[in-house]
């Protein structure tokens, strides 16, 4: 189904957990006129495993039938390269597991410290719709931790043009260029009524 033939929601509920994504998600929302913004935290779904779009789509599809309604819903990857592409979608549990040492040290044997962060938005009008996806990509360089503590794995994601970490940037700096101000700028025409046919 073309990301079109779906009406535009003027409001979104965004079901999810994690209180970093939010405030970064309520901040690019906030000057856009007509859209508000409602969180739920309180539904937990299980991840199933696959690529970033089949996880992203079967959370976004289970979201809408627990809600019974429209729901957007949000999966970030760290992809390394010299590892092909895992943790990937997994990151959360290595996060949690070895910490922001621990994923230096999976990547010690290796030159290559490139990194890519992934954002998947997804969006379904209700149960029994396809969820349609808004993604963003961001290059950067696994570092040992500088900055702030304060969301993730920003203080190990170097983005080389800045020569600074997720965490020692400026808020709005790092959503400018980051995988989920990406996503959220895609995510963000489609609302306004574009034809987003691209990921
Ligand atoms: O910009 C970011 N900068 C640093 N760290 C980040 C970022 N964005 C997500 N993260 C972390 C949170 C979690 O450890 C993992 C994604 O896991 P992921 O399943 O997508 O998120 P989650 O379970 O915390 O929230 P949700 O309820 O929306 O599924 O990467
Ligand atoms: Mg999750």
């Amino acid at each position: 189904m073309s990301k079109s033939a779906t009406s535009r929601p003027t409001h979104l509920i965004f079901l999810t957990s994690n209180a970093g994504k939010l405030r970064e998600f309520q901040a690019g929302m906030s000057n856009v006129p007509n859209i508000t913004v409602t969180n739920r935290a309180d539904v937990d779904i299980d991840e199933i495993q696959g690529t970033i779009e089949e996880i992203a789509i079967d959370k976004c599809r289970r979201a809408a039938e627990i809600i019974g309604g429209p729901v957007l819903t949000e999966d970030t990857a760290l992809e390394f390269r010299a590892l092909g592409g895992l943790p990937g979608p997994y990151i959360k549990y290595f996060l949690m597991a070895i910490g922001h040492e621990g994923l230096n040290n999976l990547l010690a044997a290796y030159e290559d410290k490139t990194i890519y962060a992934v954002c998947t938005f997804a969006y379904c009008a209700g149960p029994g719709s396809q969820p349609i996806l808004f993604q963003g990509r961001t290059e950067g360089k696994l570092v040992p931790a500088r900055g702030p503590s304060a969301f993730g794995w920003d203080p190990c994601f170097e983005y080389p043009p800045a020569g600074q970490t997720y965490a020692e940037m400026d808020k709005e700096e790092k959503n400018k260029i980051s995988h989920r101000g990406k996503a959220q700028e895609k995510l963000k025409r489609w609302l306004a009524g574009e034809e987003i046919d691209a990921l």
